[in-house]
């Protein structure tokens, strides 16, 4: 019943996660009536950042329900603990429990790569596909697993780590230094390979702006993971107001919430990534010369996706 972080890597199928996402993705932004995701609730302790979140939703076209409910305290390590719980939405039996890092983990960077899909891959022509150079900021959890899924699910020509500790970033290339040989480290955000970078994930809990339009090249990708705060912010305002920046969002409703970088410059999204899924019409308007920015603070359906997959690839 109870799945700890060893099950959920080894069960939860990546493909399969990323078809489930899509779905319900494109389900949540089209306000399906079998999908029902309230705004989560974040309890913050003593008006600190130490928080409880709590995170259900209802799937009845899929027949499920879920809930992940997490801490987030982060001085602590890790800095998210908890668990997912699935149900049954027919009969409200409790089909599984797992662990709520790893979920977390995993399905956060596979929607990450599931926007690089749609904002970078589908645009890019084959010379770009096939030299295309990652950037990583940020090496602790969602880093990791950010280079994880990304590079299980394609093939990068380069790969730049950063993190604020440099040791980090070099722990991380070591660990995959038996897959990987293409990883280099960055020392600072000036470093001009930054700017080569096709893709960028910024995967910290910075406060402030960590890197700029001059920092970045045209047509850029970022999928900006980190805030969730309003207090939060990994990109600077000139990014998020140029007008060469398309931002994309998980969901605008949490978005506008929580995402320090939209809340602070008031930067218009441009819409959800469910909306750009089986819709050639935001494809279209998604152009080589642009900047896409993925801003997610995370939602609810994401985990219930996770958690189906995991479900299913253990029930056979
Ligand atoms: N969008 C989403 O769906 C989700 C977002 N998150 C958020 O993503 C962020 C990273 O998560 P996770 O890896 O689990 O967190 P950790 O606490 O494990 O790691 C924090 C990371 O942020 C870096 N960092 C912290 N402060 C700064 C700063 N001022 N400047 C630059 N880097 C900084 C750290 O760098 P170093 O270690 O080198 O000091 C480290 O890489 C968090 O803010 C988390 O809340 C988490 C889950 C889902
Ligand atoms: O979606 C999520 O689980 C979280 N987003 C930010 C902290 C945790």
């Amino acid at each position: 019943m109870y799945y700890d972080e060893f099950a959920v890597k080894e069960n939860l199928s990546l493909p399969s996660l990323l078809e489930v996402l899509s779905d319900v993705l494109y389900r949540y932004s089209k306000h399906d009536p079998s999908l029902q995701q309230p705004l989560r609730s974040i309890l913050s302790i003593n008006g600190q950042q130490n928080a409880l979140l709590n995170l259900p939703c209802i799937d009845i076209h899929l027949g499920y329900m879920c809930v992940k409910t997490i801490t987030s305290f982060p001085e602590s390590s890790p800095a998210i603990d908890g668990a997912v719980s699935l149900f049954n939405s027919n009969n409200g039996r409790l089909l599984l429990i797992a662990d709520a890092k790893e979920i977390t983990a995993r399905r956060t960077a596979t929607a990450s790569f599931l926007a690089t899909q749609l904002l970078a891959f589908k645009k890019w022509k084959n010379e770009q596909k096939e030299n295309a150079i990652l950037t990583i900021l940020g090496c602790s959890v969602q880093g990791r697993a950010h280079l994880d899924v990304f590079t299980q699910l394609f093939k990068w020509n380069k790969i730049y780590l950063w993190s604020r500790n440099m040791t980090h970033a070099i722990n991380l290339q070591s660990d995959y230094s038996s897959k990987l040989s293409n990883i280099e480290i960055l020392k600072d955000l000036n470093d001009n390979r930054l700017q080569q970078s096709d893709v960028i994930c910024t995967c910290t809990a910075s406060e402030e702006a960590l890197i700029g339009l001059k920092q970045v090249k045209k047509g850029v990708h970022i999928n900006a993971v980190g805030s969730f705060r309003e207090t939060m912010r990994e990109l600077a305002d000139d990014l998020m107001l140029s007008s060469d920046t398309q931002i994309i969002v998980d969901s605008k409703e949490s978005a506008m919430k929580e995402a320090g970088e939209i809340i602070q410059s008031k930067a218009k999204i441009m819409a959800e990534l469910g909306e750009l899924i089986h819709n050639d019409k935001f494809s279209n308007d998604i152009c080589n010369e642009k900047i896409t920015i993925f801003k997610s603070v995370g939602i609810a359906v994401e985990d219930l996706a996770a958690a189906i997959v995991l479900y299913e690839s253990l029930k056979k």
